[in-house]
């Protein structure tokens, strides 16, 4: 089947006009999903749009009074097969689950599966495994006209194990016809990857877009929408800091800043430390370094012989940052004089690292031809002075500003009343913050905590969740009207903004 029939398919059981759609890693969708339950859709309301999903391409493929069996994990995906099963009264529908009850993963899946039981539909718990094999007289698969493979969805990776390994041998080895519930069992919907014991599928109904390789699997597949809110890819949320939170203490962040400022490289310096980082460095003049160093106890300040940022130093910065595998800040407290930006420029050529280029260092950011992987994150006059929309409200420029950093070729995090983040195709929306963060030093801190998050995750996705958490750094502090907010206060409030509960 074509693509082109696979979406026209997919329109027939949505019952809306065929549209393309787009691709969205497990992931990415676990992400979309908590973003979605912040914005009131809670996900046992997904899942029973899921498994409605699943019981309509049922009825596509099987008449009335046809003999479905359903075979559950004890996750999500099986929780989706239990809804499926309330919407197939004029069917022959048995649920077997993989394992005991008392196993069921999630609060959401084992409710499901309780009102299966308390409302005598068939299910039966199949603790051992080999009760599924062709020779078993314990459960006969081969009557079954239709399976129903939702023993694991995107929460997995790698070949499968026990029991779900003999129980896809099973399923493989009959001539029903197999539905499977978002992926067949054993596919990594990260890596696009089929397990080699994985579930064949004569069918798929993946939720919300499709996943990386689905398209290439020999299966008629249809993509099913959930009712997941726009929003919930849009606006930056308590998923997209799930995405990119550190998991370990580690890395290193490289601040290049200071001059004729000071307190804006120790700033950052600091979030980044506060945001998981192991070591926070900072490059700065000698005749400031010690006043950065005052600040904080914890950074590592190394100072260079001269007055201001200048190009004797840009090569052996960006030697040092390369060789250490760093992430770098560029630009806090640089100032403008044209040595500094000349030495920006020179750092920037020859640099091939990630970096967060933030203040003084972004005008530069247009005229260089960089192999770097940036993040550039202007406020409103930064950004109209690179050549991006001038504008009071970043929202309504969305698009001008997708297409510029669509131009740049960089991930462009704009700073505003709500910041708007784009790598020129994808593009979000950070609405967290209050009144009182249009302070000097929250930017500083932001560029900090950003840097901290590419040591995680991927530049748009590092930029979105360092947004919304330093909004919720804000938020944490003070209530939307308290304008006497400062950013070295905030700097307490990014671990509980990054590891505690977000979507309070
Ligand atoms: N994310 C969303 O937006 C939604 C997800 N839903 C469903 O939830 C599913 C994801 O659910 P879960 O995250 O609970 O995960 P799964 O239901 O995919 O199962 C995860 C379980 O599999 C086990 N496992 C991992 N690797 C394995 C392997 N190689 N062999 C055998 N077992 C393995 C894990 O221990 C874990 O218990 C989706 O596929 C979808 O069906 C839907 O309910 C609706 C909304
Ligand atoms: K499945």
């Amino acid at each position: 089947m074509t693509t082109t029939e696979r979406v026209a398919l997919s329109a027939i059981f949505n019952g809306r006009p065929a549209e393309p759609s787009r691709m969205i890693t497990g992931e990415r969708m676990a992400a979309v999903d908590a973003n979605a339950a912040a914005l009131g859709v809670p996900q046992k309301q997904l899942m029973e749009s899921s498994g409605h999903a699943v019981a309509r391409a049922i009825r596509e493929i099987a008449d009335p009074g046809a003999r479905i069996v359903i075979v559950a994990g004890r996750g999500n995906n099986g929780g989706d097969a239990f809804v499926a099963a309330r919407f197939l009264d004029a069917y022959d529908v048995t649920t077997l689950l993989l394992g005991r009850a008392e196993l069921i993963g999630t609060d959401i899946a084992r409710e499901n599966w309780d009102a299966l039981e308390q409302a005598d539909y068939d299910t039966r718990e199949v603790t051992d495994s080999s009760a599924l094999t062709p020779d078993s007289s314990a459960f006969d698969l081969s009557e079954a006209d239709v399976i129903v493979d939702a023993m694991l969805g995107t929460g997995i990776s790698g070949d499968l194990r026990e029991p779900a390994a003999t129980a896809a041998a099973a399923i493989n080895d009959t001539d029903a016809t197999v539905l499977a519930v978002d992926v067949p069992s054993g596919f990594d919907a990260d890596g696009g990857d089929h397990a080699s014991n994985g579930v064949e599928a004569d069918h798929v109904v993946t939720f919300h877009d499709t996943k990386p390789g689905l398209d290439d699997l020999d299966a008629e597949l249809t993509v099913a929408d959930i009712g997941i809110p726009a929003a919930a890819e849009r606006f930056a949320g308590p998923g997209d800091v799930t995405l990119a939170r550190p998991q370990s203490r580690d890395g290193r962040v490289f601040v290049i800043g200071g001059g004729p400022y000071t307190g804006a490289p120790a700033l950052a310096a600091q979030a980044a430390l506060r945001a998981g980082v192991e070591l926070s460095f900072v490059a700065a003049p000698e005749s400031v370094a010690g006043e950065i160093q005052s600040y904080a106890e914890d950074l590592i300040v190394q100072p260079y012989g001269s007055d201001r940022l200048s190009p004797d130093q840009a090569d052996d910065l960006a030697e040092t940052a390369e060789r250490h595998d760093d992430i770098v800040v560029l630009g806090p407290g640089l100032g403008t004089a044209d040595e500094t930006l000349e030495a920006t420029r020179q750092f920037l050529a020859s640099y091939t690292g990630a970096a967060v280029v933030d203040a003084d260092a972004l005008s530069v950011v247009p005229e260089i031809d960089t192999e770097a992987t940036l993040v550039c994150t202007p406020n409103r006059r930064e950004l109209a002075r690179m050549g991006g929309p001038d504008t009071d409200s970043l929202r309504d420029a969305v698009d001008e500003i997708e297409a510029f950093a669509a131009d740049l070729g960089h991930v462009v995090l704009a700073k505003g009343v709500d910041d708007v983040i784009t790598d020129g195709d994808r593009t979000r929306i950070c609405r967290s913050g209050t009144p009182g963060m249009k302070v000097g030093g929250t930017g500083d801190l932001l560029a900090g905590i950003v840097a901290a998050l590419l040591e995680e995750t991927d530049p748009l996705e590092a930029a979105t969740a360092g947004a919304y958490v330093s909004g919720i750094a804000g938020e944490r502090l003070a209530d939307s009207d308290a304008l006497g907010v400062l950013a070295s206060e905030m700097l307490d409030e990014i671990p509980a903004a990054l590891w505690g509960e977000t979507d309070a």
